[in-house]
């Protein structure tokens, strides 16, 4: 399998988010097209916050994609992707998800990839409908600890025979290519195949398995950015919208944005 998108890869920008954003606006977009960047100037984290990237050791990538869906129905989409980032670093290192969960890769609500509590990687979706008749033009945008990601890949012993075979297969005419164009490839193969399961089946689909991967599942947080005073409860999960369930003294509350954090016991 290979991507079905327009893949363009460039040396430098501010934001490869932003470089899409710009031509959804100006209408310019018709089919899906991946964008990755060595590095980023002006790179975006959530909640206008700045991502910070290292060409060394961060991927930076952004997929523009069209979706046939009311805003309700493509809630849970970054939880989606979220999975999608697993399934991809799987496929890239030739390793079972199973393998990455063993060595601690988990999701946070609603798009951090965590590994054993540090942050391996962040997502940013943005977007919208141009008009009630054209589609929803979403940009989801990736930054990942590569460093990361190749520890892991040390740890397992991955196949790198298998890598190589697999990158021929994709890219016939690249004699060599780094690991970071690897797994790039492998994402975005991965956030095809998802994003095409959430069309067709909804978030409803994937929320048992989100949940395998709940860093915070059980646990005692607060959420702070979804009301005027941080909210804590116990951590239980996510309804079929992909919502973050709460349980506090035995009522379950929804929440629908926010950031969650570990409460500190005393
Ligand atoms: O953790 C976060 O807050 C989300 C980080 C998202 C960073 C990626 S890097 C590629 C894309 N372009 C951006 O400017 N941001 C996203």
């Amino acid at each position: 399998m290979s991507p079905n998108c327009i893949l363009e890869r460039v040396a430098t920008t501010k934001s490869t988010n932003d470089d899409l954003l710009a031509r959804w606006r100006a209408g310019e977009l018709i089919d899906p097209v991946a964008r990755i960047a060595r590095e980023q100037t002006a790179g975006k984290g959530r909640a206008g916050r700045v991502w910070l990237s290292n060409p060394e050791d961060t991927l930076c990538f952004s997929l523009a994609h069209p979706f046939y869906k009311s805003p309700n129905e493509l809630s849970g989409l970054s939880l989606v992707i979220g999975l999608a980032v697993i399934a991809g670093i799987a496929a890239a290192l030739g390793i079972s998800e199973t393998a990455l969960h063993r060595q601690g890769l988990r999701l946070k609500w609603p798009n951090d990839l965590l590994i054993n509590s540090a942050k391996l990687g962040g997502i940013l979706i943005e977007g919208g409908q141009a008009n009630p008749s054209s589609p929803t033009w979403l940009v989801m945008g990736l930054g990942l600890n590569l460093r990361n990601v190749n520890i892991i890949k040390q740890h397992l012993g991955a196949n790198a025979s298998l890598e190589a075979a697999a990158l021929d297969q994709l890219m016939p005419n690249q004699m060599t290519a780094p690991d970071t164009e690897f797994i790039w490839l492998k994402l975005i193969e991965s956030f095809e195949s998802h994003i095409a399961q959430f069309t067709q089946h909804g978030f409803g689909h994937f929320q048992h398995r989100w949940k395998q991967w709940d860093a915070y599942d059980g646990l005692a947080v607060y959420i702070s950015g979804a009301g005027k005073e941080p909210i804590s409860g116990i951590a239980s999960g996510v309804n079929d919208t992909g919502a973050l369930l709460l349980n506090q003294n035995n009522k379950t509350i929804a929440i629908h944005a926010g950031d969650i954090s570990l409460r500190v016991q005393s």
